[in-house]
This record gives C-alpha cells, structure tokens and sequence, in this order.
C-alpha cells in the first residue's frame, strides 16, 4: 500500500490563515471571481509564455500543453484561490505536493517553476488591474494573490527537495549495491567475456567462417554489460570514453574488413586485421581492468597512491564533525599540509620519487595522529587532517610536531638515496559556522601565510 501523503506542514497553514484573515472575504471573493473569468486566457498567456523560454522549452511540448497542462493549471488556480476553510487549503496543498513530486520525476529546475510563479503572479495583477477594483481592494488582491502563489510554491519544493533526496538515496544505495555484491566478481565475470569473445573472433578468422557469423564486440556479453550497467556504475570515468572509442574501431572499421576478407580470404590480410584486433582487445582489457581499480578505490574513498581517504567523503564527515561539535561543544580544528617545493623533488628525482615521498608522508600523518582523527589526501601534494575534539592549543601542538617529524625524516627513495623535505602547515579551529568550505578556506588562507612567510612552519588562521 503505498504511504500516506505527509500532511502540509502547520506553519505554512498558521501563514494562510493569518494572510485569509488579513483580507476582507469581499476582496477574496473579487479575487476568485477574476481569477475564475481569466484562467483560461490566463493559462494560454503562461503557457505561451513558457514554450518560448528556452530554459522551459525541454520540458514542455504544444501536445502536452493541449492534452494536459492547459487545463491542469486552471485547475490549479481555481483550487488555490477558492480556499475559504482548512480542508480545502488541505486539499490545494496535497495538490502543490503532487505537483512537486511530479516536478521532480521529471528533474524540472526549481528556477524555472519559480520562473513560472513570477509569469502567473504578473498575469493575475494585470487581470486586477482591468476589474475596476478600488485602490485598497486592488493592493489587497494582488498581495494577497502573490502570497497564496508563494505558499504554493513553498509547498511544492518542499515535496520537490524530499523526492530529489529519495532519488539521489535510492541512486547511491544502487551504486553500493552494485559495488559490495557484484564488483570482484563482475571484473572477473568481464574478463572472461572479453578472453571469450576474444577466442570466437579467432577461431572464425582462422576456420574461415562466413563473414556476417563475426559478432561484434557491441553485441557480446561484454557490450551488452558495457551499455547496461557499466555506464551507470562507472559514469564519469575517464576510461568509459575511450573503452566506447575502442570498441568504435573495432566494431566500425576493424570488423568490417575483416568480414570483407573471410569472404574473399587473403592469408596475410586476415593475420594483419586479426592482429590488428587483438591489439585494439588488449588495450580495452587493459582500460577496463583500471577502470575496476579506479572504481574500487573511489568508492571505497580511498587515494590510490596513499591508501589515506580521497575527497570523496570530506564533505560528509566535515558537516558530520561540524554537527558533532556544535552538539557537543567541542571544537575541531583542521590542518592543511602542503609539502614545500614538492615540483623541485619532481624535476630533480623524477615522478617516482615524488610519489614515494607522498607515501612516506602519509604513514609519517598516521602515525602521528590519533586513531578518531582523518587524514585524506586533499590535493597532489597536499594533505588535510582533522582533528576531532581539540583546542586550539592541542592542535598547533600536533602541527608542530607534524612539521617537525616531515623535517627530520630521511625520506628513502628507490635508488637508495634519502632526501629531506618540509612541510608548511595552515590551522584553522572550528567556530561553528554551519559552513564547513568556510573552515577550508581559513585553513587555506593560513597555509598561504606560512609558504608566504618563509615555509617550514605553521600558521594559525584568525577570524
Ligand atoms: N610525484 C607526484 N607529483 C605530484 C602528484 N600530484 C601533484 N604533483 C606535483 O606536485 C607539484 C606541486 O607543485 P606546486 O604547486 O608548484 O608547489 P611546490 O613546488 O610544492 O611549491 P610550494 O607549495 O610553493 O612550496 C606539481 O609539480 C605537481 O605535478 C603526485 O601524485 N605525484
């Protein structure tokens, strides 16, 4: 059975019914009265209106607006402007719900519904304008009339906001669902696709088998699961992109010659073209198996090199500590570790020894901090830590010795060679705005002061 419908919250009805008693009913009803005689023309204007916004045209079509909206959105406003008890404002708040959901399913931008409120607002205060209303009653109606549209609105993107965060719960329960069941599993599973394919295409181009009987990677087990779920699980991946590129060739270019072949066989043709493929196949093993590494580590939002967290989930646990703390009364402070020249131990020691450098830091933070304290890799070469339930004095002590323990480090590079490096460090202890970026940002402005003021050394950020 599907949940009940949350009722409308009692704030936005205590707000209609101090509006409904701050207007005489003679004014209401002169309202309703216009709004009843124009909701016709007033839909066409509106709708006319939208279909030449360019922002609305997308989600608008002259057959739905003919089948359906046209006559929705009289009906609209008849329910909104005839409410003259509670049941009734009831019923015209259900409706802005229904609408916001609807709005939802369909991803309409919120700004263009509001863009939307604004067009109707305009029409009915035009509509009052021409009812020969006396100057207190025509003020009254158009204000009255752009609250009620206000509270509708409010209504609806409430309802809009609960059902895009379902969507996006139920999208991200998908993506776990998909990674913790089936991951190891289906990288293996995609493996022995591709190898399987792989044989077939051999074994057709040697036994000389009709041309049409060569499948296209498209059509394999592998493409059908490329384009059925891969795309979603890994959207945004850069290897996606260059799997569907590969596949292009081979599918577009590579099979088709070789099709033209078997039919007409040439020896050293049909060794070139299989080669050919096999050497496309590799690269697309090769890009799927990173593309299942890179997963792995995203999801499970950890740094590939480092193994510390990524960025993926600073977001939440920022706004998780900054609930913590503000419930609690304990601060938290961050620090950011930036590590100082890095592009010199680059360009002097090559790219490997900066990586290993990057390795050595991060144990060097882990060891240093405590075990409730994160530390993620916030950039190429810097390092954010937070830490929980401290004071400002504890956290600059913790800095230091940070800083302290980076310069008196041999870091150990692969020929053998050590190196010395510095870190510079920037401070910044939570002062309860809600805004965790803001935190980030005083954190980075301190950093910025100590590689301005000289490197090696931590500065705390102020107001
Ligand atoms: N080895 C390695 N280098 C990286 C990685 N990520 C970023 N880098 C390099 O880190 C260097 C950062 O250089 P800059 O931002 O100029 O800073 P810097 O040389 O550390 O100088 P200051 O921060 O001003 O002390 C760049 O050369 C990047 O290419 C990585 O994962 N591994």
């Amino acid at each position: 059975m599907p949940a009940a419908a949350p009722p409308h919250s009692t704030a936005i009805e205590a707000h209609w019914l101090s509006l409904f008693d701050g207007v005489s009913a003679a004014t209401r009803t002169a309202l309703r009265d216009v709004v009843l005689a124009h909701r016709e023309a007033m839909a066409t204007a509106f709708y006319a209106h939208m279909l030449a916004d360019p922002d609305a045209q997308p989600f608008l079509t002259h057959e739905a607006v003919e089948q359906r909206l046209h006559h929705s959105l009289q009906r609209w406003l008849e329910t909104l402007f005839s409410c003259t008890d509670r049941e009734q404002f009831g019923a015209a708040m259900a409706m802005q719900r229904h609408v916001g959901d609807v709005h939802a399913r369909v991803d309409l931008p919120v700004n263009i519904v509001a863009r939307g409120a604004r067009v109707l607002k305009g029409q009915i205060a035009h509509r009052l304008l021409d009812a020969g209303l006396d100057g207190e009653t025509l003020v009254d109606a158009v204000l009255y009339a752009d609250n009620l549209i206000d509270l509708a609105f409010e209504e609806m993107s409430s309802a809009y906001v609960a059902s895009h965060e379902r969507a996006a719960r139920i999208d991200e329960a998908y993506r776990v669902f998909s990674y913790g069941q089936n991951m190891s599993l289906e990288r293996e599973r995609q493996r022995a696709a591709l190898l399987d394919w792989e044989n077939r295409f051999l074994h057709e181009m040697m036994a000389g088998a009709p041309g049409d009987e060569l499948q296209t990677l498209a059509d394999s087990s592998f493409g059908l699961w490329l384009q059925h779920k891969a795309s979603a699980i890994f959207e945004g991946s850069t290897e996606l992109p260059t799997i569907h590129a590969v596949i292009r060739t081979v599918d577009g270019s590579l099979i088709p010659l070789c099709q033209t072949q078997l039919d007409a066989p040439e020896r050293e043709e049909i060794r070139r073209l299989t080669k050919a493929v096999q050497t496309e196949l590799g690269q697309l093993k090769f890009l799927a198996d990173a593309m299942f590494e890179r997963f792995v580590d995203l999801e499970s939002g950890k740094d590939a090199l480092t193994q510390l967290l990524n960025r993926r989930f600073l977001p939440a646990i920022l706004s998780r500590e900054a609930d913590i703390s503000r419930s609690q009364g304990k601060p938290f402070a961050l620090l950011l570790v930036d590590v100082d020249h890095f592009k010199h131990i680059n360009d002097r020691h090559g790219h490997d020894a900066g990586d290993r450098v990057l390795q050595q830091i991060a144990s060097l933070l882990l060891n240093t901090v405590r075990s409730g304290d994160f530390v993620f890799r916030y950039g190429g070469e810097e390092f954010l830590v937070l830490l929980v339930e401290v004071d400002e004095l504890h956290a600059l002590r913790v800095a230091e010795k940070i800083r302290n323990r980076v310069a008196q480090e041999s870091f150990l590079l692969s020929d053998g060679h050590t190196l010395r490096v510095t870190a510079s460090i920037g401070l910044a202890l939570h002062d309860g705005h809600p805004d965790y970026q803001r935190l980030v940002n005083r954190a980075d402005d301190a950093l910025y002061r100590a590689k301005h003021d000289g490197r090696n050394r931590c500065v705390v950020a102020h107001g």
